[in-house]
Protein backbone atom coordinates (compact mmCIF):
# COMPACT_ATOMS: atom_id res chain seq x y z
CA UNK A 1 0.00 0.00 0.00
CA UNK A 2 1.45 3.69 -0.83
CA UNK A 3 2.08 5.48 2.21
CA UNK A 4 -0.19 8.97 1.94
CA UNK A 5 0.45 11.63 0.59
CA UNK A 6 1.33 14.75 3.52
CA UNK A 7 1.18 18.61 2.48
CA UNK A 8 2.17 21.72 4.39
CA UNK A 9 -0.17 24.50 3.39
CA UNK A 10 1.15 28.10 4.76
CA UNK A 11 -0.47 31.33 4.27
CA UNK A 12 1.11 34.26 5.63
CA UNK A 13 -1.35 37.27 6.22
CA UNK A 14 -0.84 40.62 7.35
CA UNK A 15 -1.84 39.54 10.64
CA UNK A 16 -0.23 35.80 11.16
CA UNK A 17 0.28 33.26 9.72
CA UNK A 18 -1.95 29.95 9.35
CA UNK A 19 -0.66 26.68 8.59
CA UNK A 20 -2.03 23.05 8.51
CA UNK A 21 -1.15 19.91 6.78
CA UNK A 22 -3.58 17.92 4.83
CA UNK A 23 -3.07 13.83 4.46
CA UNK A 24 -4.95 13.02 1.29
CA UNK A 25 -6.58 15.89 0.84
CA UNK A 26 -8.10 15.95 4.35
CA UNK A 27 -7.15 19.03 6.64
CA UNK A 28 -5.01 17.71 10.25
CA UNK A 29 -6.78 20.17 12.41
CA UNK A 30 -6.12 22.51 14.53
CA UNK A 31 -4.61 25.12 12.30
CA UNK A 32 -1.82 26.58 13.58
CA UNK A 33 -1.27 30.14 14.02
CA UNK A 34 2.27 31.88 13.84
CA UNK A 35 3.55 35.35 14.19
CA UNK A 36 3.95 36.14 10.14
CA UNK A 37 8.05 36.02 9.39
CA UNK A 38 8.32 32.92 11.87
CA UNK A 39 9.77 30.78 9.21
CA UNK A 40 11.19 28.81 11.93
CA UNK A 41 7.87 27.68 13.12
CA UNK A 42 6.91 26.45 9.90
CA UNK A 43 10.30 24.48 9.98
CA UNK A 44 9.17 22.84 12.61
CA UNK A 45 5.97 21.70 11.27
CA UNK A 46 7.81 20.84 8.00
CA UNK A 47 10.24 17.90 10.34
CA UNK A 48 7.33 16.90 12.88
CA UNK A 49 4.82 16.64 10.53
CA UNK A 50 6.75 14.23 7.84
CA UNK A 51 5.58 16.21 5.06
CA UNK A 52 6.44 15.51 1.12
CA UNK A 53 5.38 19.38 0.03
CA UNK A 54 4.93 22.40 0.90
CA UNK A 55 3.01 25.26 -0.38
CA UNK A 56 2.75 28.57 0.90
CA UNK A 57 1.12 32.08 -0.36
CA UNK A 58 2.10 35.25 1.24
CA UNK A 59 1.03 38.72 0.94
CA UNK A 60 3.66 39.79 2.97
CA UNK A 61 6.92 38.40 3.95
CA UNK A 62 8.67 35.34 1.93
CA UNK A 63 10.89 32.53 3.44
CA UNK A 64 14.37 33.03 2.75
CA UNK A 65 16.70 30.95 0.62
CA UNK A 66 17.77 29.60 3.64
CA UNK A 67 14.66 27.58 4.22
CA UNK A 68 13.74 26.91 0.97
CA UNK A 69 17.17 25.40 0.56
CA UNK A 70 16.28 22.95 3.90
CA UNK A 71 13.35 21.92 2.78
CA UNK A 72 14.35 20.97 -0.83
CA UNK A 73 17.34 18.98 0.72
CA UNK A 74 15.15 17.05 2.60
CA UNK A 75 13.91 16.14 -0.43
CA UNK A 76 10.24 18.43 0.23
CA UNK A 77 8.61 19.73 -3.21
CA UNK A 78 8.75 23.26 -2.46
CA UNK A 79 6.14 25.73 -4.05
CA UNK A 80 5.24 29.13 -4.20
CA UNK A 81 1.73 30.71 -5.48
CA UNK A 82 3.05 32.52 -7.60
CA UNK A 83 2.52 32.64 -11.94
CA UNK A 84 4.17 29.00 -12.19
CA UNK A 85 1.36 27.08 -10.87
CA UNK A 86 -1.61 26.30 -13.35
CA UNK A 87 -4.58 28.03 -11.72
CA UNK A 88 -7.94 26.19 -12.00
CA UNK A 89 -10.06 30.05 -13.20
CA UNK A 90 -10.16 32.34 -15.44
CA UNK A 91 -9.64 35.76 -14.79
CA UNK A 92 -10.72 39.10 -15.44
CA UNK A 93 -8.20 41.05 -13.19
CA UNK A 94 -6.30 42.93 -15.00
CA UNK A 95 -3.15 43.01 -12.53
CA UNK A 96 -2.75 39.06 -11.77
CA UNK A 97 0.60 40.03 -11.26
CA UNK A 98 -0.29 42.05 -8.10
CA UNK A 99 -3.54 40.06 -7.20
CA UNK A 100 -3.30 39.00 -3.46
CA UNK A 101 -2.33 35.32 -3.71
CA UNK A 102 -4.70 34.70 -0.48
CA UNK A 103 -7.72 35.83 -2.85
CA UNK A 104 -6.11 33.78 -5.64
CA UNK A 105 -6.39 30.76 -3.31
CA UNK A 106 -9.85 31.38 -2.45
CA UNK A 107 -11.30 32.01 -5.94
CA UNK A 108 -9.21 28.25 -6.47
CA UNK A 109 -10.89 26.97 -2.79
CA UNK A 110 -14.86 27.21 -4.34
CA UNK A 111 -13.60 25.59 -8.10
CA UNK A 112 -15.63 22.55 -7.75
CA UNK A 113 -16.97 22.49 -4.39
CA UNK A 114 -19.74 25.27 -5.98
CA UNK A 115 -21.58 25.85 -9.19
CA UNK A 116 -23.28 28.77 -8.46
CA UNK A 117 -21.97 32.45 -8.76
CA UNK A 118 -20.28 33.64 -5.61
CA UNK A 119 -19.12 36.41 -3.57
CA UNK A 120 -16.19 35.19 -1.73
CA UNK A 121 -15.46 37.21 1.48
CA UNK A 122 -12.26 36.94 3.52
CA UNK A 123 -12.36 39.22 6.63
CA UNK A 124 -8.67 39.66 7.95
CA UNK A 125 -6.26 42.49 8.53
CA UNK A 126 -8.52 43.81 5.39
CA UNK A 127 -11.61 42.24 4.15
CA UNK A 128 -11.80 41.17 0.02
CA UNK A 129 -14.66 40.85 -1.73
CA UNK A 130 -14.06 38.76 -4.65
CA UNK A 131 -16.83 37.95 -7.65
CA UNK A 132 -16.67 34.68 -9.28
CA UNK A 133 -19.43 33.69 -11.44
CA UNK A 134 -21.02 30.28 -12.10
CA UNK A 135 -18.62 29.24 -14.67
CA UNK A 136 -15.40 29.36 -12.44
CA UNK A 137 -14.62 32.99 -14.11
CA UNK A 138 -13.13 35.45 -11.40
CA UNK A 139 -14.62 38.43 -11.93
CA UNK A 140 -13.17 41.42 -9.51
CA UNK A 141 -13.38 41.91 -6.13
CA UNK A 142 -12.72 45.25 -3.49
CA UNK A 143 -10.55 45.46 -0.75
CA UNK A 144 -12.00 47.49 2.29
CA UNK A 145 -10.57 47.69 5.64
CA UNK A 146 -10.88 44.83 8.29
CA UNK A 147 -12.66 44.98 11.62
CA UNK A 148 -9.24 45.67 14.19
CA UNK A 149 -8.12 48.48 11.26
CA UNK A 150 -11.39 50.47 11.65
CA UNK A 151 -11.39 50.36 15.19
CA UNK A 152 -7.86 51.29 15.43
CA UNK A 153 -7.76 53.74 12.93
CA UNK A 154 -10.80 55.72 14.46
CA UNK A 155 -8.96 55.89 17.99
CA UNK A 156 -5.32 56.86 15.91
CA UNK A 157 -7.05 59.77 13.78
CA UNK A 158 -9.30 61.29 15.98
CA UNK A 159 -8.96 62.95 19.35
CA UNK A 160 -11.95 61.80 21.91
CA UNK A 161 -12.42 58.02 20.64
CA UNK A 162 -11.01 55.44 22.72
CA UNK A 163 -9.50 52.28 21.37
CA UNK A 164 -12.32 49.31 21.83
CA UNK A 165 -12.28 45.45 21.38
CA UNK A 166 -14.03 44.02 19.04
CA UNK A 167 -17.23 42.01 20.67
CA UNK A 168 -20.69 41.30 20.86
CA UNK A 169 -22.93 43.63 19.32
CA UNK A 170 -26.44 43.76 21.08
CA UNK A 171 -28.49 46.26 18.85
CA UNK A 172 -28.16 48.20 15.57
CA UNK A 173 -27.62 51.62 17.04
CA UNK A 174 -25.21 52.11 20.12
CA UNK A 175 -26.20 53.87 23.12
CA UNK A 176 -21.82 54.97 24.12
CA UNK A 177 -19.54 55.49 22.42
CA UNK A 178 -17.89 52.20 22.80
CA UNK A 179 -20.95 50.69 21.31
CA UNK A 180 -21.09 53.27 18.76
CA UNK A 181 -18.06 52.32 17.32
CA UNK A 182 -18.39 48.45 17.81
CA UNK A 183 -21.77 48.66 16.02
CA UNK A 184 -20.01 51.07 13.09
CA UNK A 185 -16.63 49.57 12.94
CA UNK A 186 -18.16 45.17 13.14
CA UNK A 187 -22.04 45.73 12.00
CA UNK A 188 -20.17 48.31 9.72
CA UNK A 189 -18.66 45.52 7.73
CA UNK A 190 -21.75 43.60 7.94
CA UNK A 191 -24.12 46.17 5.88
CA UNK A 192 -21.02 46.72 2.83
CA UNK A 193 -20.86 43.31 2.59
CA UNK A 194 -24.71 43.05 2.23
CA UNK A 195 -25.19 45.93 0.49
CA UNK A 196 -22.64 44.80 -2.25
CA UNK A 197 -24.51 41.29 -2.26
CA UNK A 198 -28.04 43.50 -2.88
CA UNK A 199 -26.58 44.90 -5.90
CA UNK A 200 -24.23 42.22 -7.72
CA UNK A 201 -28.04 39.93 -7.05
CA UNK A 202 -29.74 41.71 -9.91
CA UNK A 203 -27.11 40.57 -12.31
CA UNK A 204 -26.10 37.18 -10.79
CA UNK A 205 -29.18 35.69 -9.32
CA UNK A 206 -27.66 32.63 -8.01
CA UNK A 207 -25.15 34.49 -6.20
CA UNK A 208 -24.60 33.01 -3.37
CA UNK A 209 -22.25 34.60 0.10
CA UNK A 210 -19.15 33.14 1.04
CA UNK A 211 -17.44 34.04 4.39
CA UNK A 212 -13.93 33.38 5.40
CA UNK A 213 -10.94 34.71 7.78
CA UNK A 214 -10.00 35.06 11.42
CA UNK A 215 -12.80 37.64 11.79
CA UNK A 216 -15.74 35.93 10.42
CA UNK A 217 -16.97 34.27 13.66
CA UNK A 218 -17.44 38.10 15.08
CA UNK A 219 -19.23 38.74 11.43
CA UNK A 220 -21.73 35.74 11.14
CA UNK A 221 -23.83 36.04 13.68
CA UNK A 222 -25.18 39.59 12.02
CA UNK A 223 -25.99 38.59 8.70
CA UNK A 224 -29.58 39.01 7.54
CA UNK A 225 -28.54 37.10 4.46
CA UNK A 226 -27.45 33.30 3.61
CA UNK A 227 -23.90 32.65 4.64
CA UNK A 228 -21.86 29.84 3.57
CA UNK A 229 -18.87 29.85 5.85
CA UNK A 230 -15.82 28.16 5.50
CA UNK A 231 -13.55 28.62 8.45
CA UNK A 232 -10.15 28.31 6.25
CA UNK A 233 -10.39 28.59 2.67
CA UNK A 234 -7.41 29.77 1.64
CA UNK A 235 -5.39 26.95 2.84
CA UNK A 236 -8.09 24.69 1.35
CA UNK A 237 -7.29 26.84 -2.24
CA UNK A 238 -4.08 26.54 -1.16
CA UNK A 239 -4.16 22.34 -1.45
CA UNK A 240 -6.56 21.93 -4.13
CA UNK A 241 -4.01 23.74 -6.19
CA UNK A 242 -1.03 22.57 -4.76
CA UNK A 243 -2.34 18.82 -5.46
CA UNK A 244 -3.71 19.48 -8.48
CA UNK A 245 0.18 20.38 -9.77
CA UNK A 246 1.60 17.12 -8.07
CA UNK A 247 -0.70 14.72 -9.08
CA UNK A 248 -0.02 15.80 -12.50
CA UNK A 249 2.88 16.44 -13.03
CA UNK A 250 5.17 14.99 -9.96
N1 LIG B 1 -5.38 34.02 17.43
C1 LIG B 1 -5.59 35.16 16.76
N2 LIG B 1 -4.57 36.02 16.57
C2 LIG B 1 -4.75 37.16 15.88
N3 LIG B 1 -5.94 37.53 15.35
C3 LIG B 1 -6.98 36.71 15.51
C4 LIG B 1 -6.86 35.48 16.21
N4 LIG B 1 -8.06 34.87 16.18
C5 LIG B 1 -8.90 35.68 15.50
N5 LIG B 1 -8.26 36.80 15.12
C6 LIG B 1 -8.88 37.89 14.35
O1 LIG B 1 -8.50 37.64 13.01
C7 LIG B 1 -8.18 38.86 12.37
C8 LIG B 1 -7.12 38.59 11.32
O2 LIG B 1 -7.64 37.64 10.42
P1 LIG B 1 -6.69 36.83 9.44
O3 LIG B 1 -7.59 36.16 8.48
O4 LIG B 1 -5.74 35.98 10.20
O5 LIG B 1 -5.91 38.04 8.80
P2 LIG B 1 -4.71 38.11 7.77
O6 LIG B 1 -5.04 37.12 6.69
O7 LIG B 1 -4.73 39.51 7.35
O8 LIG B 1 -3.45 37.73 8.50
C9 LIG B 1 -7.70 39.80 13.46
O9 LIG B 1 -8.07 41.11 13.13
C10 LIG B 1 -8.41 39.30 14.71
O10 LIG B 1 -9.56 40.08 14.98
C1 LIG C 1 -5.84 42.93 0.11
C2 LIG C 1 -4.81 42.22 0.96
C3 LIG C 1 -3.99 43.24 1.76
C4 LIG C 1 -5.55 41.28 1.95
O1 LIG C 1 -4.61 40.71 2.82
P1 LIG C 1 -4.98 40.31 4.34
O2 LIG C 1 -5.93 41.30 4.86
O3 LIG C 1 -5.66 38.94 4.26
O4 LIG C 1 -3.70 40.20 5.09
C5 LIG C 1 -3.88 41.30 0.07
O5 LIG C 1 -4.67 40.41 -0.68
C6 LIG C 1 -3.02 42.13 -0.86
O6 LIG C 1 -1.99 42.64 -0.45
N1 LIG C 1 -3.44 42.25 -2.15
C7 LIG C 1 -2.68 42.94 -3.16
C8 LIG C 1 -3.54 43.80 -4.04
C9 LIG C 1 -4.60 43.04 -4.84
O7 LIG C 1 -5.12 42.01 -4.38
O8 LIG C 1 -4.92 43.49 -5.97
K1 LIG D 1 -8.30 39.34 3.82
Amino acid sequence: MSSPSRNLVVDVGNSGTKAAAFTDGEMMLPVARVKSGDWSAIDGMVTNLGVQNIIYSTVANVPSQRWTDKWKKAGLGVYSLDRTLPLPFQSDYQTMDTLGQDRIAVVAGTVGRMHTARLIVDAGSCVTSDLVDRNDRYLGGNISPGVTMRLRSMHEHTARLPLIETGTATDLVGRSTGQALLHGGQLGVVYEIEGLFGRLLTVHRDLQLVLTGGDAPLLLPYFSIDVLSYPNLVLLGLNQILSTYVNKHV
